[in-house]
């Protein structure tokens, strides 16, 4: 059950690692008791003991494929029996694949990826309004982890781009839907955030012109202080999207 009134409860999805790990520690910060998420639970125990001894904050560990129906009902249920409440989805979890021309790719990546980046988080949003609409008080937020690909593609990133620009869409349609009962739903769109992963592919990402420019890379606690920022807005001002990007350039266009 809810521990105090005042207290609010977030989900992070891929909190285990990487960007999702920032985002749960500036919530932690921000005085959120948080579950992060994700498919190896050594990571995740990991990740929570970091998590608690950066913040001293409560930080619970919840193993689940977001990509599976089953899987994602059992961590709500373990979500719900254990807070008695939901106020904030973070659906941050997400892969890519290789970056090779489209007719490379098998179909069992397109399905890996879709089943990341775009099922996992409908899965999500499903359960978590399913909660936010029944508890009292009522309502919540859901915050997307989209892309600066969900606006414009990389090379050879199809799938990826396909699936970031599709969460938009996730994105407007549980702002609509959402709101008639007080929840919201924006989405955050990061360039390059720096990360354990970030670190050790170099130089930068491919821009659309095919070069490896060095794109500016910001540190991964920005991110978490984007999303604090927008979860602290009034349901009645909901910032739908928020492009959080070390610098303003703009990928180059092709030709
Ligand atoms: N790092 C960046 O520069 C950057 C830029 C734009 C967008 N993003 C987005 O940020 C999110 C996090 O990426 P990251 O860079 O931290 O990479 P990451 O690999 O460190 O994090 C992804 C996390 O999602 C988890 N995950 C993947 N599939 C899952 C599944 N089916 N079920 C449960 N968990 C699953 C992974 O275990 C991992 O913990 C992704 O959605 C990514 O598209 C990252
Ligand atoms: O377009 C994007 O979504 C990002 O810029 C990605 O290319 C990341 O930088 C890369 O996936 C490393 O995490």
């Amino acid at each position: 059950m809810t521990d105090t009134a005042s207290e609010k409860f977030a989900l992070v999805t891929g909190g285990g690692t990487g960007v999702g790990k920032a985002i749960a520690e500036a919530l932690l910060g921000a005085g959120f008791t948080v579950t992060i998420t994700g498919r190896r639970a050594e990571v995740l125990d990991k990740a929570a003991a970091d998590l608690r001894a950066a913040t001293g904050g409560n930080v619970y560990a919840v193993t689940a494929d977001v990509s599976d129906p089953e899987s994602v009902k059992a961590l709500f249920e373990a979500i719900e029996s254990r807070h008695g409440r939901l106020d904030l989805l973070v659906n941050n979890a997400g892969i890519n694949v290789r970056a090779v021309p489209m007719e490379d790719l098998t179909f069992e990546e397109w399905n890996a990826i879709v089943g990341a980046n775009l099922t996992g988080a409908f899965l999500c949003t499903q359960q978590a309004m399913r909660i936010m609409k029944a508890q009292e008080p009522r309502g919540g937020r859901v915050i997307n982890n989209g892309s600066i690909s969900a606006q414009t593609p990389r090379p050879f990133s199809g799938p990826y781009t396909a699936t970031k620009h599709a969460i938009t869409g996730l994105t407007k349609s549980t702002a609509l839907d959402g709101r008639p009962f007080d929840i919201a739903c924006g989405q955050i769109d990061i360039g390059n955030a720096s990360t354990e992963m970030t670190a050790k592919m170099g130089t930068g990402v491919m821009q659309a012109n095919g070069t490896i420019a060095a794109e500016p890379t910001m540190p991964a606690r920005h991110v978490g202080e984007a999303v604090v920022y927008m979860a602290s807005l009034p349901l009645s001002a909901n910032v739908l999207t928020m492009t959080v990007m070390a610098t303003t350039m703009p990928l180059v266009g092709r030709g």
